[in-house]
């Protein structure tokens, strides 16, 4: 804003004049900076005195004592500057000035009033009065006297901030002494605008200021800045509403900052300034006039953010359409391709349409011409109505449709078969092939399997014969170092002492006292096999009373004997042949009294017959079960013990006055030979051999003894010596037992005798006699064993 202001020679700069900070301590550097810039100040008033040529003269002719107290001052500094440079010296500005005295200038009173005009079209001007001439300073021009007609487009101001249509400054004449007095009193130029004093105020304003990140500080905020706020833009806005004549912004912005911000006051005292003439925009500067310019700059400001936001927002719209299109473009392509062969097929039926209606429109024609006559038809009754026929055409042409399609069906099915065919018809080749050449090896196989099962059997029976066909093991039972009459020096080798003689005994085996029924068992088990193969096997257990046949033969439940485990090797060997069908029947019976009772008969003490069938004995109406499991043994066993005649003697009153006679039939058929086996296992645990004398039996035990010898006797002197001796006839019905044993130890029978004896002294006699039966059995060849084999159902065997 204008001010008004006086300057003397008084404000000429000097140490008091540079400001409180300058009074004391001030560095010669910024002594020299501040007289440099007082120079400068100078120089640019000479050079804007250069440039407006028009001032110059004017300002020589109004103030030649100022000329003269600037140049005092220039040469003051000149030689003050020289003299530092030549002493060289850090002096402080002090010692100069006591060195070199500043001449005091006594103050003139010359004095030049100056006073701001504003001009209506918002510039500012410094004019003062010369002669009574008022000149203003022009920009261009340089000072020109002030046009007359300005007085009424613009308002003159003084430093009191009085505003009115005339110069004041005479008026304010009398408060310019007291702010020459003032050190807060200043003098500036102003490019433009001249020199202006300036006064350093003291008061309170509100102050925008900005951080000023590298420095960590709040700076003041240049008013240019400030202006982009939004809170001062719209102050600014609410003041240049009111004031359409106001036109720079900086201009209002200044003032609303020394204002605090209250754009009310601003409005006042603007008013209060310049009057009315701010209440309508200057000529030329009819923008300014429109009051909603600012609002409408910062709403269009708004409308473009919306609008931005708006096409962003329209360019994803674009982008998702173009998305989407593609899709559909797809979709399109896909369908397209779908349409192409349906347009095919409809062309096509359209075709077909058209013969059809062809075809109608013939036979309808047809029918016209027959109309004609139609009394002779429907006469003959064959008349049809056009519907019907129409109908009837519709429906053919609907069969014609699903005919075609039916076959166009058919065609790719055929097709699709005959595809498959072709990639079955290798493989299927190949499998058939395979099945061929595995039925070629199977027979092959088998007729290896026949002659290797043969030669197996052959093999197995040449040992058997080699070892001979008649086995005697010896059994011992009890012994005691004092009353023992044996000793066994070997395992074939039993020796009797008796009163001072030695006989020696030998055998297959001989079993000491320790031998378990495994070990016992062991010995015949290799003879067990052969009745699988279809032979026919006996096993006896011959000693005296009490001597261990039974234990021997049967065994108890937990420890069972040679018949259960002989029975149970039999079941494992047919089931260890899966390629051979076995069937294992057995039966129970006893000799008792030269009677034999079926064990297994539901009718006790029945007896029963004995018939010879060729070359085999059969008891008639003998019971057999089927043994297929251990369990079937064991609850067969039972039943026949059970039903066993027991009878008690004074020697062992569980001793068994009967020959307990257990009989196997083994039949088996082969699966792939088909050849069919028969072989006979017979068990028997004879009567106790004891002397009658012996027993001191009467009665019903005499006789029961007299029959068991007679069999035994038969047994060892008849048969087994018949038999040594090569007799033509074997007298086998001599007793029962050898009778019934007749298949077993026939000369194609495999036997076994077990002699049970006692080795206490008191035995003696019947022990040698067992021992004496046992190696006569043992000199016995029953001649080549023969196989009891089918082959082809037709029965073979070579006695
Ligand atoms: N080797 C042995 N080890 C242990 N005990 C045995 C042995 N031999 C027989 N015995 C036992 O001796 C007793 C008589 O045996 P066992 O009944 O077998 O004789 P036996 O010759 O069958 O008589 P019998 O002719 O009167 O039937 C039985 O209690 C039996 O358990």
């Amino acid at each position: 804003m204008g001010s008004a202001a006086s300057v003397s020679e008084t404000t000429v700069p000097d140490s008091s004049n540079m400001g409180s900070s300058n009074q004391q301590g001030t560095t010669d550097e910024e002594i020299e900076e501040m007289l440099k810039s007082t120079l400068n100040t100078n120089n640019e008033t000479q050079d804007v005195n250069l440039k407006t040529p028009e001032r110059k003269p004017k300002k020589r002719r109004q103030a030649p004592e100022e000329d003269k107290a600037i140049e005092t001052i220039e040469q003051l500094l000149k030689d003050t500057l020289n003299t530092k440079k030549q002493t060289q010296d850090e002096h402080s500005f002090a010692e100069v000035q006591e060195t070199y005295p500043i001449p005091v200038i006594e103050p003139v009173e010359v004095s030049m009033a100056f006073d701001t005009f504003l001009h209506v079209d918002g510039s500012l001007y410094t004019c003062f009065t010369e002669n009574g001439i008022m000149m203003y300073f022009n920009d261009t021009k340089g000072i020109v006297p002030f046009p007359e007609d300005w007085y009424s487009q613009g308002r003159f101001i003084n430093g009191n901030n009085e505003v009115s249509s005339k110069p004041l400054s005479s008026e304010s004449k009398q408060m310019i002494p007291s702010l020459v007095e003032d050190e807060r009193t200043g003098g500036l130029y102003i490019p433009g605008r001249g020199m202006v004093m300036t006064y350093m105020f003291e008061d309170r304003v509100n102050i925008c200021k900005y951080f000023h990140s590298d420095s960590g500080t709040w700076l003041v905020l240049p008013l240019q800045w400030e202006m982009n706020i939004d809170f001062i833009k719209r102050r600014v806005w609410q003041v240049k509403e009111a004031l359409p004549g106001l036109v720079d912004y900086k201009e209002i912005t200044a003032a609303l900052r020394q204002c605090k911000y209250d754009a009310d006051a601003v409005i006042s005292i603007f008013l209060s300034i310049f009057g009315d003439s701010l209440l309508k925009a200057p000529e030329g500067m009819e923008n300014f006039r429109d009051t909603n310019y600012f609002r409408d700059y910062l709403q269009k400001e708004q409308a473009i953010e919306d609008l931005k936001q708006q096409l962003k927002m329209k360019c994803n719209e674009v982008e998702n359409l173009l998305l989407r299109n593609k899709c559909l473009q797809k979709v399109n392509d896909h369908m397209s391709e779908m349409i192409h062969p349906l347009t095919q097929r409809l062309a096509e039926l359209e075709i077909d349409q058209e013969e059809s209606h062809a075809k109608i429109k013939a036979m309808y024609n047809q029918r016209h011409k027959t109309l004609h006559g139609k009394v002779i038809i429907k006469k003959a009754g064959s008349f049809i109505e056009p519907e019907i026929l129409l109908e009837v055409s519709k429906i053919t042409r609907a069969l014609n449709i699903s005919n075609k399609e039916l076959s166009s069906t058919l065609k790719i099915r055929f097709s699709e078969m005959e595809f498959l065919m072709k990639r079955l018809l290798n493989p299927v080749f190949k499998l058939m092939e395979a099945a061929l050449s595995s039925a070629q090896e199977l027979e092959d196989m088998r007729s290896l399997y026949k002659k290797e099962a043969l030669a197996r059997k052959v093999l197995y029976n040449r040992l058997q014969e080699m070892c001979g066909n008649v086995r005697v093991f010896c059994r011992c039972k009890g012994y005691s170092p004092t009353t023992s009459c044996i000793i066994l020096p070997s395992d074939e080798e039993l020796v009797l002492m008796y009163k001072g003689s030695k006989k020696k005994f030998a055998f297959d085996k001989v079993y000491s006292p320790r031998s378990t029924q495994e070990e016992v068992f062991e010995g015949i088990r290799p003879i067990i096999a052969s009745c699988v193969d279809g032979y026919n096997i006996c096993i006896l257990a011959y000693g005296q009373t009490g001597s261990g046949k039974t234990y021997t033969m049967m065994g108890s439940e937990d420890n069972p004997g040679v018949s259960i485990r002989s029975i149970r090797e039999l079941l494992h060997l047919c089931n260890e042949r899966p390629m051979i069908t076995y069937k294992l029947k057995i039966s129970m019976l006893e000799i008792y009294n030269e009677k034999l009772y079926d064990l297994f008969s539901k009718i006790p003490k029945s007896s029963l017959e004995i018939r010879n069938q060729g070359k085999t004995v059969v008891v008639t109406d003998l019971t057999e079960f089927e043994i297929k499991t251990e369990e079937d043994i064991k609850s067969i066993t039972r039943l026949g013990e059970k039903n066993r005649r027991v009878a008690s003697t004074k020697m062992n009153i569980s001793s068994s006055r009967s020959h307990l006679v257990l009989i196997l039939r083994v039949d088996g058929t082969d699966k792939v030979s088909g050849v069919k086996s028969h072989g006979t296992l017979t068990l028997c645990d004879l009567a106790g051999s004891e002397r009658i004398s012996r027993t001191e039996a009467l009665g019903q035990r005499l006789v029961e003894a007299a029959a068991i010898n007679t069999s035994l006797t038969s047994l060892s002197q008849v048969v087994f010596k018949a038999i040594k001796g090569n007799a033509l006839h074997v007298p086998f019905r001599n007793s029962k037992l050898t009778h019934l044993l007749q298949p077993g130890l026939s000369g194609d029978a495999k036997a076994c005798v077990f002699l049970n004896i006692s080795l206490d002294v008191p035995n003696y006699e019947e022990t040698i006699t067992t021992l004496q039966f046992g190696s006569s059995v043992r000199q016995v060849a029953l001649g080549k064993a023969t196989q009891h084999v089918t082959h082809n159902t037709e029965v073979k065997s070579d006695n």
